[in-house]
């Protein structure tokens, strides 16, 4: 194939619904001219202008889709079967819908800017605090361009490969905001995994590669930054395979590294790519390997298809019988069923920022990374909550997930992805939790901030609906979803750690103004919460760290004109118990005007035995199954098991994090009119834990037998008696106070890795992993949320400014003696003073 040639037919890929397009780049294959960059301007603004309707119009529902790429005429056949096989009438075949996720700072945001621009979507790259001040598309935010991070994931939509349609979510790498990958990955099919090719397999990868296991997404591995002076992407295929179990191979590895990276090897095709041009959007592929690399690559071929014969037995069987003569096409196969069954991870290298190796990573996304039709997903069904299978089919009643709000100018904007049936502008939706009936006034794709309508989203699509009242996880559907009581899994939240008091500064308008504030990133983010503290009259923010709070009160001020006052911030602590106790309370007033009389029994008990705490965070987020995976393979009966187990392993840790009240009466001396009342008192018991005033987590209150008398028993009365029931059987069952453990990965040059380590244990760190990576010295460590106030100074102070860490909530433990007796003396202390 000559080079002009192929160059174009990326570019006929992408602009496949576009005729004016193809037309002229038939022309220049015909004319067998390799396309300059010099001519480039001209072609792209006729794309622009030509495309634009048609991505909004871009039928995902293209039956007669064809390719000359073997790698992707592969995926459509894989898609259609499993589309027959369903009896899908009208399904999106060629959809992706994926984001992309990583460690902070590995190229998310400069990788989706290269992804934009190659699919025509953006004019211009713009780099992640670039010298021209504009920032990249993807973080809009005013806040983050000027920080260079990412602090809410954005979507995005573009066509690549002859009339695909992808979504396309980039989310931050931060720990905290770590919900906004956790709503991704839900409504995702696929991913691409970013790592540093200097750096690796980071902490915040760990946590990212749990979200993507959580929510059973596969993943493509893209390792970035090779240009980087240190740069090694052999160590981070083995990182990978050991850190995070998962077997890999390169399907793309560099030419050349540092400063020399010039290119990448297709592993499968034995070609070399090189990417021309000022931006790298000319592909120059070489039949011709460089010399040196012909032997390397060889061995890349054979080691891919050794490693994928062991996790997929079809291609396993292939191999006995061909050894490594395999057709390309039963690799691309393979590796296509093993990433979609997770089992597998195909790696794809490059550097972002020097534009390397980001067209075949955007290929592989449409040929290995399943379409909605490949993925299997569940309704639950009314209150015994029957498991309904959905299917991707436009013409099915409709299923859809609000995932994701944002209050902006125009009003509410809800995130949606349609599972099944198609959802209309105009049309009549069924909010399956409240009930209520709406319309849905305006339905809009989303470019980064800016919106396009549209008139309809079919299953498998991710788009935004305008003006709708909901909250985050509702779930739409139309009439006959509703019949049914149907809804979507929501998402899993994560609680708040840290807290601080705020207040804001002036009076009036500014008062106003903080409220809406709060209203409003309340709503939108599940993991920021605000009460008033009862005591002081103060407000508290609660969220997941220090920069998820300072977040907020900056944009407060930007975005409000709000200027606040911060205390300093809190720990959450929590109470909990470790083990059962009765409980026999008669609670009485009977002496003079209306009595009171009211008798509860039972006992109290862990949620979990031993204590919620003694389930840790990972367990309770893997499911025990291995590669148990919902996907739509041959092997529907062992995804159906392993969805169970799933959905049994989630309900155990929902357990674990939550209080739960049962009523177990026998016999009617407690009146059933009595027993809200009496689940009301202990819902009020269990919000200030008897010990530290703390609230209680993960304790079930049963409630057996009680007593009660036909005059004086009323609400009140059994309330209070289950409220003071609670706290005395609290004492007998082992109350503890809990505090949050964080998982602190720190990163110093190895100079400092003697100072780090002492930083740590002073905190009472308990070091769980030591390694040096390059220069680098990492040191991972568990450490009291309430040791790790002002790290953040003191690493910097003591490395110079060369230290980095990141934190992230582990578990809450019992806390150490003194700090128990701390906690409960001031608790005493302070009823003291109320009585
Ligand atoms: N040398 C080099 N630098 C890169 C490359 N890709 C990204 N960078 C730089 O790395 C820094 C972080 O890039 P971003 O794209 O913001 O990373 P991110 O993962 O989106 O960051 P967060 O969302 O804040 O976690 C920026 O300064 C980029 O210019 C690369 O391939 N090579």
């Amino acid at each position: 194939m000559g080079l002009g040639y192929r160059f174009v037919d990326h570019f006929v890929g992408r602009s496949a619904a576009c005729g004016l397009v193809t037309r002229w780049s038939r022309f220049q294959a015909s004319m067998s001219l390799p396309m300059t960059s010099a001519w480039l301007p001209s072609f792209r603004s006729r794309f622009q202008r030509v495309s634009r309707s048609q991505y909004t119009e871009a039928a995902p529902l293209v039956t007669d889709l064809e390719s000359s790429d073997v790698a992707v005429q592969m995926s459509l056949e894989a898609a259609r079967e499993a589309s027959e096989e369903r009896g899908l009438e009208q399904a999106p075949i060629a959809r992706r819908n994926f984001g992309i996720a990583a460690h902070i700072d590995s190229g998310k945001t400069t990788l989706s800017e290269r992804i934009l621009f190659y699919a025509g979507r953006i004019r211009k790259i713009h780099e992640v605090r670039g010298k021209d001040g504009v920032g990249a598309t993807m973080d809009s935010m005013e806040l983050e361009r000027e920080r260079g991070i990412t602090i809410a994931s954005a979507a995005t939509y573009l066509n690549w490969q002859r009339g695909f349609h992808l979504n396309l979510i980039d989310t931050p790498g931060h720990v905290d905001f770590t919900i906004e990958v956790e709503r991704a990955m839900r409504v995702l099919d696929g991913a691409i995994l970013v790592l540093c090719g200097v750096s690796g397999v980071q902490s915040q990868s760990l946590t990212v590669d749990r979200q993507m296991r959580r929510y059973r997404v596969p993943r493509l591995t893209f390792v970035n930054k090779l240009d980087r002076q240190g740069a090694n992407p052999e160590r981070v295929l083995q990182q990978l395979m050991e850190k995070l179990h998962q077997p890999a191979a390169f399907l793309t590895f560099p030419i050349g590294l540092e400063r020399d990276l010039c290119g990448v090897v297709d592993v499968i095709r034995q070609q070399a790519i090189y990417f021309d041009g000022g931006y790298g959007e000319q592909l120059r592929i070489e039949d011709n390997l460089p010399s040196s690399l012909q032997h390397k690559a060889e061995q890349a071929r054979r080691l891919l298809i050794e490693r994928l014969a062991n996790v997929d037995e079809r291609f396993g069987d292939l191999f006995i019988e061909q050894e490594y003569r395999v057709p390309d096409e039963e690799i691309h196969r393979a590796v296509r069923r093993a990433t979609i069954a997770r089992s597998f991870t195909p790696v794809f290298c490059g550097s972002a920022l020097r534009n390397i190796g980001v067209q075949p990573l955007l290929d592989a996304v449409v040929s290995y990374l399943p379409s909605p039709v490949e993925v299997r997903s569940f309704a639950m069904q009314g209150e015994a909550e029957q498991r309904i299978p959905l299917e991707p089919d436009a013409g099915a009643p409709l299923v859809s997930l609000a995932f994701k709000l944002e209050d902006g100018r125009f009003g509410q904007l809800t995130y949606v992805r349609v599972y099944q049936g198609t959802l209309r502008r105009g049309e009549t939706v069924y909010n399956v939790r409240t009930g209520k009936r709406l319309r849905v006034p305006r339905l809009v794709r989303l470019h980064a901030d800016q919106m396009e309508d549209i008139q309809e989203a079919a299953a498998g699509d991710i788009c935004a609906m305008f003006g709708l009242d909901c909250a985050s996880g509702d779930t739409f559907t139309d009439e006959r979803g509703l019949e049914k009581r149907l809804t979507l899994e929501s998402i899993r939240v994560p609680e708040p750690v840290i807290s601080l008091a705020i207040s804001p500064q002036g009076k009036g308008d500014g008062q106003t103004n903080f409220t809406k504030a709060l209203n409003r990133f309340t709503k939108e983010d599940p993991t920021f919460r605000t009460y008033l503290d009862p005591e002081s009259k103060q407000t508290i923010i609660s969220g997941m760290g220090e920069l998820h709070l300072e977040i907020y009160v900056e944009r407060m001020r930007r975005e409000y004109g709000i200027d606040c006052q911060v205390g300093q911030p809190k720990v959450n602590y929590r109470e909990s118990i470790s083990r059962r106790a009765p409980f026999q309370y008669l609670h009485r007033k009977q002496s003079g005007g209306a009595g009171q009389y009211a008798g509860v029994e039972g006992y109290i008990e862990p949620t979990v035995e031993g204590g919620f705490w003694t389930a840790r965070a990972d367990d309770l987020e893997t499911p025990a199954t291995s590669a148990g995976d919902e996907m739509a393979t041959k092997t529907n009966e062992s995804a159906e098991s392993s969805a169970r187990a799933l959905v049994a392993h989630r309900e155990a840790a929902k357990r674990a994090a939550e209080n739960e009240f049962v009523n177990a009466l026998v016999g009617n001396n407690v009146p059933p009119q009595f027993v809200p009342a009496i689940e009301r008192g202990f819902q009020d018991a269990v919000q200030e834990g008897a010990l530290s005033g703390h609230r209680v987590q993960g304790v079930r209150m049963v409630l057996q037998d009680g007593k009660s008398h036909p005059v004086d028993s009323n609400e009140i009365a059994f309330r209070t008696a289950a409220l003071m029931a609670f706290r005395k059987a609290f004492a007998l069952a082992g109350g503890v106070v809990l505090e949050p453990w964080m998982r602190v990965s720190v990163q110093v040059p190895q100079e400092y890795s003697g100072d780090a380590l002492g930083s740590l244990t002073k905190r009472r760190g308990v070091v769980v992993n030591s390694q040096t990576d390059g220069e680098y010295a990492v040191i991972d460590a568990d450490v009291p949320l309430s040791q790790m106030f002002g790290y953040s100074t003191d690493l910097r102070s003591m490395t110079q400014g060369k230290g980095e860490f990141t934190m992230e909530y582990l578990r809450h433990e019992p806390c150490v003696k003194e700090d128990y007796e701390r906690l409960v003396a001031a608790y005493a202390a302070h009823r003291k003073a109320d009585t």
